[in-house]
């Protein structure tokens, strides 16, 4: 039987013919309903993971290579004379829609009667087509969905190129990379604004909004290989392989997965740039010692965003991918062994971040339970951010597929597109509220919310006028004297420092506040403190504090139905961050442990992982010098719950007595 390529070279003619033909009937493509230079926000904001097309414009002299103008090539295309016949480029994609996205794969097969053309339709939510440019495609996708202000508001947002070799992944992921960095630090700028604004006072950045601290780390994932492409090095091995450092990449204690990186900080979008062009030059370098292309590898940027004012609340992310190149695994059947292993690895690694986007976009649009196996693999596992369902950060992500514009490439292109598909959805239903659930905020409805919230400043309120009478009475007590006993506010009279009101407005909804960042949650409560009786600290700690609560409550319902299950596996199994063999630790079942890690808050993490890195430079002993294990904060936290349990039970029976 024919081979694709020979089918395509011979019967070149004849499918441009079949191709018109087809073209003249269809109707005219639709562009995007709005021009650029108007958009706001779309595509629709609310969906989580959002999947563009993009196809690039022909190349000089591709077509001659693709239908190997040569007449020794085995596919050679030559009339009938002998002569090497002239190639021109034809058309394996059309695109008839840009927004809605819909592309169409030509695919050429061969029938009695001749050859044939199969167009096959496949839909995303935006397509791209070649004469669309880099700032178009940047405007449409990264800035119409508010990404840079998800991150600098604490949630994750993620960019995943995806195609075959050639296809213009790097095209695409270079000109992102370099507008974020032109974009971010302008745009987190405006943010410090309105935040010191909301908090007023006094403050060093009140006029330059600067309170954000960026770092950047920069990860090469060749096969199961993980390298820190920000790492200079002069070595190579004697294949000419640069030789860098190999990055473990797995769970800590806590379950974060943070690759030990060179971690850059950055201040302004000269230094990104710079910091980008240093990375993607190594990979470059790399690329051609190894007289391959960088599609073998997956390249991962991704930049930190810290918010000074708000130290506990949780760190934004920005992961930019430039996944390899999704070749199928007979295409890698000539290479050499090492080759191959790499193909297979990353084919495995694209197949299972297929089926993560997948079950993520079917979990945000049916608002349920949906298992994502992220810890299936280590491409995955460096995207537990946007895939961790107990990850208490707001994420979107949004997928390009590329492909290439050739007819010659159309079996590929019908892969990348059939895989990258199934991830457009549609938005959330709008549905009737669900059935009232007291250990479920997203079922609360407004006066629920109001109650709940109220009752969370009413506890601070009352255990900071408990704080103060302690000290009267003690200064009461030096002097001889004894203070009245504090008596409980008559109802509806204590202050609780804040107008509730103002932070959960008619019609607003606990459902609503769990979709707030955690800085604009805080921002609130800064403009709905009423006197003065809070510094500034103890409002935002307080703000941070109950949507922490909030939050926990929200993740809690949704992972309830995964918890029954994880009840029977009692013993958690803790891997050591720094590669030490997995050791059993006392009995503490998963909930616990998540109780515990929300109660320590950042503070856990930070502790643990700060002594270790401390203890490992300086050759100590980390559990030694510091004096605390896991088991040991474990501990602690059960003593705290005893005592506020106990101290809850003492309050009850004091109550009964009156
Ligand atoms: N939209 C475009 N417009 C013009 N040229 C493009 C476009 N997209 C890609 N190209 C060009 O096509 C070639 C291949 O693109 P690129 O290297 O980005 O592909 P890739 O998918 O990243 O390949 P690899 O996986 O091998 O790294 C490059 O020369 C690039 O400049």
């Amino acid at each position: 039987m024919a081979s694709s390529a020979t089918l395509t070279t011979t019967h070149l003619p004849t499918l441009r013919t079949i191709l018109d033909e087809w073209n003249q009937k269809r109707p005219a493509t639709k562009g995007f309903p709005v021009p650029v230079a108007e958009l706001r926000q779309s595509p629709d904001a609310s969906k989580d993971v959002i999947v563009a097309f993009r196809t690039r414009p022909p190349l000089p002299n591709e077509a001659a290579d693709k239908f190997h103008a040569d007449p020794d090539a085995k596919d050679a295309s030559v009339d009938a004379d002998g002569q090497v016949a002239a190639v021109e480029f034809c058309a394996g994609i059309t695109v008839t829609s840009a927004e809605p996205g819909v592309f169409v794969a030509h695919v050429p097969g061969m029938k009695w009667s001749g050859p044939t053309l199969t167009h096959k339709t496949y839909e995303a939510d935006l397509a791209f087509s070649p004469d669309v440019d880099n700032e178009e495609v940047y405007q449409r996708t990264v800035a119409a969905s508010d990404m840079l202000s998800l991150a600098i508001s604490g949630g994750v947002g993620c960019i995943l190129a995806y195609g075959q070799t050639g296809s213009g992944k790097t095209y695409t992921m270079e000109s992102v990379e370099h507008r974020v960095a032109r974009d971010l630090f302008d745009q987190a700028r405006v943010v410090g604004k309105r935040l010191l604004e909301a908090q007023g006072g006094d403050h060093a950045s009140a006029a330059t909004g600067d309170i954000f601290e960026f770092s950047v780390t920069f990860l090469e994932l060749l096969g199961k290989h993980a390298s820190d492409l920000l790492e200079s090095t002069e070595e190579v091995d004697s294949q000419g392989n640069p030789v860098r450092t190999e990055i473990s990449v797995r769970e800590d204690k806590v379950g974060n997965v943070r690759p030990n990186l060179i971690s850059s900080s950055v201040r302004t979008s000269a230094e990104l740039e710079e910091l980008i062009n240093k990375a993607l030059s190594h990979r470059r370098t790399t690329a051609t010692l190894r007289n391959a292309t960088s599609s073998r590898s997956h390249a991962m940027l991704t930049i930190t965003i810290k918010n000074t004012l708000l130290p506990y609340a949780d760190e934004g992310q920005l992961i930019l991918v430039d996944l390899a190149g999704s070749e199928r695994y007979e295409d890698s059947k000539d290479h050499d062994k090492q080759r191959m292993e790499e193909a297979r690895d990353n084919n495995k690694s694209l197949m299972n971040l297929k089926e993560c986007v997948r079950a993520k976009a079917k979990m945000a649009a049916e608002d349920g339970f949906v298992h994502i196996p992220w810890r299936a693999n280590k491409l995955t596992m460096l995207l537990k951010p946007i895939f961790d369902i107990e990850s208490r950060q707001p994420s979107r992500t949004i997928i390009i597929a590329h492909v290439s514009p050739h007819i010659q490439d159309t079996i590929h292109s019908t892969n990348t597109l059939s895989y990258a598909a199934p991830f457009k959805t549609a938005p959330p239903k709008p549905r009737g509220p669900l059935p009232y659930d007291a250990k479920d905020p997203r079922t609360w409805d407004h006066d629920k919310t109001v109650e709940w919230l109220t009752a969370q400043f009413a506890k601070r309120a009352m255990k900071s006028r408990q704080a103060e009478w302690n000290v009267r009475a003690k200064a009461a007590r030096l002097a001889g004297k004894k203070l009245k006993p504090l008596e409980d506010p008559a109802p509806g009279q204590l202050d609780l420092g804040f107008d509730v009101a103002k932070i959960c407005p008619a019609g607003s909804t606990a459902k609503n506040l769990g979709m707030l960042y955690t800085p604009q949650f805080v921002q609130r409560c800064l403009e709905a403190q009423s006197g003065t009786a809070l510094t500034q600290d103890q409002v935002k700690n307080t703000a941070v504090d109950i949507i922490g609560n909030l939050f926990y409550l929200i993740i809690t319902a949704k992972t309830r139905k995964r918890n029954e299950i994880m009840k029977s596996r009692k013993k958690l199994v803790e891997e050591d961050a720094y590669g030490v063999a997995p050791r059993a630790t006392k009995e503490y079942d998963e909930e616990e442990f998540l109780e515990a890690q929300i109660f320590y808050g950042p503070r856990w993490q930070e502790l643990i992982i700060a002594a270790r890195k401390k203890c490992k430079q300086e050759g100590k002993n980390w559990e030694i010098e510091y004096g605390i294990t896991t088991d040991d904060m474990m501990d602690k936290f059960r003593a705290h719950k005893a005592a506020a349990v106990k101290e809850a039970a003492e309050k009850a029976d004091l109550e009964g007595l009156e």
